[in-house]
């Protein structure tokens, strides 16, 4: 969809990707190209692929075939190099719930050998303060909300500077309050230059945080662009709102457009729907030819689908759009 970028301006790239458990096979030869600075997001229903594809990236799963290049190098080739510049968070870290938030990230940097330990205390309470966590650096982390934990989470991925951010599916489980934290946290860390690419099963987070979306659909790679890429390929449909229905179908049907079957439920039956092809007529001259027919117009609009109509169409299945 979008046009292809050349290699060294693409965070992640797959060629091919094909990851098979016995017969099944639950990623299908992928082709992803995730753009530097993007917040990407990776859509698709439960099952669909999502995990495997991101344990695949990060060398966690070795692939079945198909290539990956992370920052710049093949992986799992390059894994040493590449890991350093990525922080990920996939299942929520294991906390030990009697420590501190603040104690936690010691631990877990104690166990990182690129991590000085002279610049340690610095760098904890820099990430904790990077997702809002300073207040809490003493609390033990059972005492944290799940929102808290998955920021920490997050901080522990943040110890070292990285140029990507791998999140798997960040807010799940989370009240909305949690979920507008790690929201927010992800758009601020997207500021600041990092690439991020955040798996979700949610249309509207999707379109709240992320530039770019690709979407999974039973392993498959059904559509990959900008959100308004995705957005504008979806068909619009002219809307025409009149007592005189019959006659308005009959003169958008001599314009060669297809009136969708009438919902009495809708407007009472007083509005009239078609499709709208690319390159149709235009929409001035639907009204022209509306109000020449004598078909009093009481409204006109040209509406494009939503991004849910979108996926649903691509995907066959209807995508949980709350929150
Ligand atoms: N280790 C494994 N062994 C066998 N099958 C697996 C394994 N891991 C994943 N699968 C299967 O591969 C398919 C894709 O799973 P995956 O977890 O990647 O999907 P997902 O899109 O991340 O979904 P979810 O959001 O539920 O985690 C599923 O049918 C799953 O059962």
């Amino acid at each position: 969809m979008s046009g292809a970028l050349p290699s060294t301006e693409l965070a992640i790239e797959t060629t091919g990707l094909t990851k098979r458990f016995g017969h099944q096979t639950a990623v299908d030869g992928i082709d992803l190209a995730v753009p530097h600075g993007s917040v990407f997001g990776f859509l698709g229903p439960n099952g669909s692929g999502k995990t495997t594809t991101i344990r695949v990236m990060l060398g966690l799963a070795a692939a079945t075939s198909g290539d990956v290049r992370v920052l710049g190098q093949d992986m799992p080739a390059s894994l040493r190099e590449v890991l350093p510049r990525v922080g990920a968070l996939i299942e929520g870290p294991a906390f030990y719930p009697f420590l501190s938030g603040a104690a936690n990230l010691h631990r877990f940097d104690t166990a990182d050998r690129h991590a000085s330990s002279a610049t340690r205390r610095a760098r904890v309470n820099q990430a904790l303060d990077r997702v809002g966590l300073s207040h809490a650096a003493g609390k033990k982390v059972r005492a944290y909300s799940l929102g808290m934990k998955q920021r920490l989470g997050i901080a522990n991925a943040l110890l070292m500077p990285r140029e990507l951010l791998v999140l798997d599916e960040p807010t799940n489980g989370l009240d909305p309050q949690g979920t507008r934290e790690v929201r927010s946290l992800v758009r601020s860390l997207a500021a600041e230059g990092t690439t991020v690419f955040v798996s979700s099963h949610l249309l509207a987070e999707v379109e709240q945080i992320c530039t770019h979306v690709a979407v999974m659909s039973a392993g498959k790679l059904v559509a990959q662009g900008t959100v308004d890429e995705l957005r504008r390929v979806g068909l619009a449909h002219v809307k025409v709102q009149t007592p005189d229905t019959d006659e308005a179908r009959r003169v958008l049907q001599r314009l060669g457009l297809a009136p969708e079957p009438q919902d009495p439920n809708n407007d009472g039956g007083s509005t009239v729907r078609a499709p709208l092809a690319d390159h149709a007529v235009e929409p001035e001259s639907i009204v022209a030819a509306l109000v020449a027919e004598g078909v009093r117009v009481r409204g006109f609009a040209v509406e494009s689908s939503s991004l849910e109509e979108r996926f649903v169409a691509l995907t066959g299945e209807g995508f949980d759009v709350v929150q």
